[in-house]
């Protein structure tokens, strides 16, 4: 068992685990736990991936037990963010989970929903947003009981120096988009800057939300993101408003990233 403290707050569940390691194997306990409960209530577990450091934390999933006992076939994946690049470029999301993941456990190759990477950053959320509604509509992927989104199973993000999620940037106005599922960035301010991302209102309808962060250098964006601060722009981070509307949200720190929280009002 993973060493790890809980607390809880209005943010949500907050874990903070001893180490990189603890916090690997807390996390693939997690995303195998809620792989299961999805499977047995509606056959699927749709998971939703970022990029970052985040894939190289699930590696233990890869691993026994995991690699054995969770149901890979009813697995569907898709990108809360995708660099429009090619699919073989270093800076492919895609390419980072298939090489550190996705080649490594038995998935369907059909159940691996990645982006057109031969299009412009606008058709590709377009088409994106598509396969995502063909696959609503057939009931692979829940739809949400209470928007016009889908419900996915689980939403994993990692979080930026400047608070970012997905490609959703700190006084960007991608953060405002209410209707589309997925919107475009041309200009984003972490290189590359053609990107495709979820949008708001589809990250706060998941059932299951979890943001995993770590790394001294995050510290000071965790402690503002827990105590409500805004940016320099005086607007709210973008991790803020993550906020699931009848989901879970888990934030999943390692110590050095919740080392500046000390005192901050979370009750075990
Ligand atoms: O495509 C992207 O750029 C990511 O999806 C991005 O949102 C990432 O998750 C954060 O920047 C955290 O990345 P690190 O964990 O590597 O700092």
């Amino acid at each position: 068992m993973a060493l790890s403290k809980v607390f809880h707050n209005d943010r949500g569940e907050l874990r903070i685990h001893e180490s990189l390691d603890d916090l690997a194997a807390s996390l693939a306990e997690y995303i195998a736990e809620l792989s299961e409960v999805s499977v047995k209530d509606h056959g699927v577990f749709s998971i939703v991936l970022s990029g970052g450091s985040l894939v190289g934390l699930m590696g233990k999933l890869c691993e026994a037990p995991y690699i054995r006992t969770v149901d890979w076939a009813r697995w569907h994946i898709f990108w809360s963010d995708e660099r429009v690049v090619s699919k073989s470029h270093s800076d492919s999301n895609y390419k980072l989970a298939k090489d550190e993941l996705l080649s490594k456990v038995p998935v369907v190759p059909g159940h691996i929903h990645s982006i057109n990477d031969t299009v412009s950053a606008e058709q590709a959320a377009s088409d994106y947003e598509f396969v995502i509604r063909q696959l609503v509509r057939t009931r692979t992927v829940c739809a949400s009981d209470i928007s016009d989104c889908p419900k996915f199973d689980l939403i994993l993000l990692g979080m930026g120096l400047d608070g970012h999620v997905a490609s959703l940037f700190p006084g960007h106005g991608a953060l405002d988009e209410k209707n589309e599922w997925v919107t475009f960035l041309t200009d984003s301010p972490k290189p590359p800057p053609e990107r495709i991302t979820f949008t708001l209102p589809v990250i706060n309808s998941a059932s299951n939300v979890a943001i995993v962060i770590t790394g001294e250098n995050k510290a000071r964006a965790v402690q503002m993101v827990m105590a409500g601060n805004s940016g320099p722009d005086c607007s709210s981070l973008p991790a803020q408003m993550v906020s699931p509307s009848s989901g879970n949200l888990v934030w999943f720190l390692d110590r050095s990233a919740a080392s500046k929280l000390n005192g901050s009002g979370f009750s075990e």
